[in-house]
């Protein structure tokens, strides 16, 4: 290998290839799983000059942002790393990268313990909630209110195709919450006994949109319809900046295998000589609409979506670019 072709460490590809496969998955753990392996990255890192220490954490940086295109956390997170690396030497960026990826990742754990008291404000004692896939920032919220005394229920969406749901169901269980297992299509029928949807979210865009698990934009437009209120959870670190330029969110589309096995699939194939082939497509995420959403809950307090713009301007500025080419 030349000296000037970068050098990524293994342990940077392992969760790249963690986070591409969905071992590591949800934006809040995408996010941190990112920062720890900059953070890897910069304190193995053998590189002979200052200049190539920041050629490779860039390289770094490009192979896990290409994993998954839609949960902006990813690219936030690899951003607030690449910014706070600083110094004249490799030591000293090194020791600044591994100082950076620590503070962005207490202040997400801060910040999600933040939200979930936020969020725990807006459920009373006794309330049942209804959840999709499986988010811990709108998990917080839930632990914030037992915590404080607020007991809920809880009716758990499966969360085709990969059951996301199980997780859920599972992390309420252990919280000591009532839980009711239905499958997707059940939803509407259950909205009856339901007070709140309480979802996570991916990436929320400038107009107030929330980039969310797909079925979650179904979901939202059943409750309006039943009066039920959707509240968001989600941290900062899940605004888009670039939607403020107008860009939009890509969907990340997902393998056919999730949704129709190979056996499956052969044995539809196995008559269909004379029919046209079948296509099998699997959005991984959707777009909800704000006004079908009643608050964003982030830890810097609740917003109505078509709010959150001053939010993210406070935040973000107007501008941004690509993580790599911001130091
Ligand atoms: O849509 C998902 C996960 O999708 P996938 O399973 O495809 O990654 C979650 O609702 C958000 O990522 C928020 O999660 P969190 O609140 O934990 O960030």
């Amino acid at each position: 290998m030349g000296s000037d072709q970068p050098v990524v460490d293994p342990a940077v590809t392992a969760t790249a290839d963690d986070i591409a496969a969905m071992q590591i998955r949800g934006a809040a753990t995408i996010a941190d799983a990112a920062a720890a392996a900059l953070a890897t990255q910069a304190e193995r890192s053998d590189a002979a000059t200052p200049a190539a220490f920041e050629r490779d954490l860039r390289a770094s940086a490009r192979e896990l942002y290409e994993t998954r295109p839609t949960a902006v956390s990813l690219p936030n997170a690899l951003r607030y790393v690449l910014r706070g690396t600083e110094g004249e030497t490799v030591s000293a960026l090194q020791s600044s990268t591994i100082d950076a990826a620590e503070t962005f990742r207490a202040e997400l754990e801060q910040a999600q313990s933040k939200l979930g008291e936020i969020g725990a404000n807006r459920l009373r004692d006794g309330d049942v909630v209804m959840t999709h896939c499986h988010s811990t920032d709108a998990l917080a919220c839930i632990e914030a209110a037992l915590e404080s005394g607020t007991a809920v229920e809880a009716i758990v969406k499966e969360t085709r195709p990969r059951k996301q749901g199980h997780i859920t169901a599972q992390r309420l269980r252990e919280l000591g919450v009532p839980v009711t297992l239905i499958v997707d299509n059940a939803a509407r029928r259950y909205l009856d006994e339901t007070d709140h949807v309480l979802v996570g979210a991916d990436s929320i865009a400038a107009d107030g949109s929330v980039i969310n698990k797909i079925g979650t934009s179904g979901l939202a437009v059943n409750a309006r319809e039943r009066g039920v209120p959707v509240m968001v959870a989600a941290q900062t670190i899940k605004l888009h900046p670039d939607t403020m330029t107008g860009q939009t969110v890509a969907i990340e589309m997902r393998e056919e295998a999730e949704v129709l096995s190979a056996d499956e699939r052969t044995a539809i194939d196995g008559n269909a000589d004379e029919m046209p082939p079948l296509r099998v497509e699997n959005p991984a995420f959707d777009v909800t609409p704000p006004r079908y959403v009643d608050a964003i809950v982030t830890e810097r307090g609740q917003f109505p979506p078509e709010s959150i713009v001053t939010l993210m301007r406070e935040l973000f500025g107007e501008t941004t670019a690509e993580p790599w080419d911001t130091t």
